[in-house]
């Protein structure tokens, strides 16, 4: 403490503050970059980058001289910046995009995010009792705005009518092929093309539309629901893992799960943090409780309206939408 007094002793108050801030924007900087880039393809580039570094100072005259290889490393890095924009054009696009606004799902109100995630629950629920395909991309911090320019574009309130009507495979409904995307707590696009994964451990019986949903949660915090059209089953991907076959109750404990977790780019270290997941945990679980007696009548309201569909007044739909409301009342 004496030695950081006598600093500012020395050099004055004014320039040792400044060369303080000057330090811990730069470590504050590259601080989020790290946490930015943890997991994701960056982090294979930045050890590449370290061995391309020590292969440059390492081929200089003093030490190895590899006259030539030293001049393509030195070429390489002064067109080091131009390089790293083309690799991530990408990701240097949504993360500037994604400064000053946050998803509904992660800083929304509770009560209306577990409104939204109880809707896809639904609608998933019944999409895969009657065996219709389908690929929900729900986004967190990571904006998906890429993802949804090649769609069409919608901007709905989230609701298990709309989300099933979506996804009926009608030859006229252009919206049932491809991803549909939630932002913001609104459906904003249907039809959407999602990258497929490359993962080769990836297990070959499962077709394209698995495997766009792992390849999207590969690039992208985003939770992305698939329902199967081929068996019916639901699951989740999330950060490149896919949880397969989930009921209405282990997919709303995995979907909390996901959503009431730190975003990619920030990991819960702290105990503040921790104490910011335990009091949004709490509130997520009372949300979810006044949710689940305030859609009681609401849900018979809902199943009788849908009942004027020919489509939806199959007995497979209220034995999909009892099914939604009875694991939702387990979990209490
Ligand atoms: N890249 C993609 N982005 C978005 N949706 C896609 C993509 N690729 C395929 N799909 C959707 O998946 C459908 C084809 O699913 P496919 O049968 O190949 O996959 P699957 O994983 O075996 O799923 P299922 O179990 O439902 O059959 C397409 O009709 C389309 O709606």
């Amino acid at each position: 403490m004496e030695q950081i007094l006598d600093i500012f002793r020395i050099h004055g108050w004014t320039d040792a503050l400044r060369v303080f801030f000057d330090v811990a924007i730069v470590y504050y900087v590259i601080y989020r970059i790290l946490l930015l880039i943890k997991g994701t393809r960056a982090v294979q580039m930045l050890f590449g980058l370290v061995v391309v570094i020590v292969f440059f100072i390492i081929s200089q005259k003093q030490y190895l001289n590899l006259a030539t290889a030293h001049w393509f490393i030195e070429q390489f890095i002064a067109n080091f910046i131009i390089i790293i924009v083309i690799i991530f054009q990408h990701d240097i696009r949504r993360a500037l995009a994604h400064f000053g606004r946050s998803s509904m799902l992660s800083g929304g109100s509770v009560f209306e995010e577990t409104q939204v995630l109880e809707e896809i629950i639904k609608a998933s629920v019944m999409l895969s009792s009657r065996k219709i395909g389908a690929l929900i991309a729900i986004e967190r911090e990571a904006n998906l705005d890429d993802y949804t320019e090649e769609g069409i574009k919608i901007d709905a309130v989230v609701t298990k009518d709309l989300l099933y009507s979506i996804f009926v495979p009608e030859h006229q409904n252009p919206l049932h092929d491809g991803a549909l995307i939630v932002q913001q707590g609104r459906v904003t696009a249907a039809g959407c093309f999602l990258p497929l994964t490359n993962n080769n451990r990836v297990e070959k019986t499962l077709g394209t539309r698995h495997r766009a949903g792992i390849g999207l949660s590969e690039e992208t915090d985003a939770a992305i629901v698939i329902v199967s059209e081929e068996s019916g089953t639901i699951s989740v991907g999330y950060r490149g893992e896919l949880t397969r076959d989930l009921d209405a109750n282990q997919m709303r404990d995995h979907l909390q799960r996901i959503f009431s977790a730190a975003p990619l780019n920030q990991s819960r270290t702290t105990l503040v943090d921790r104490w910011r997941d335990w009091r949004s945990s709490v509130k997520r679980n009372a949300a979810l409780h006044a949710a689940t007696k305030r859609n009681a009548p609401a849900t018979d309201g809902a199943a009788k309206s849908s009942g004027t569909s020919p489509d939806l007044s199959k007995p497979a739909e209220a034995g999909a939408d009892e099914k939604v409301s009875e694991t939702h009342e387990a979990t209490h």
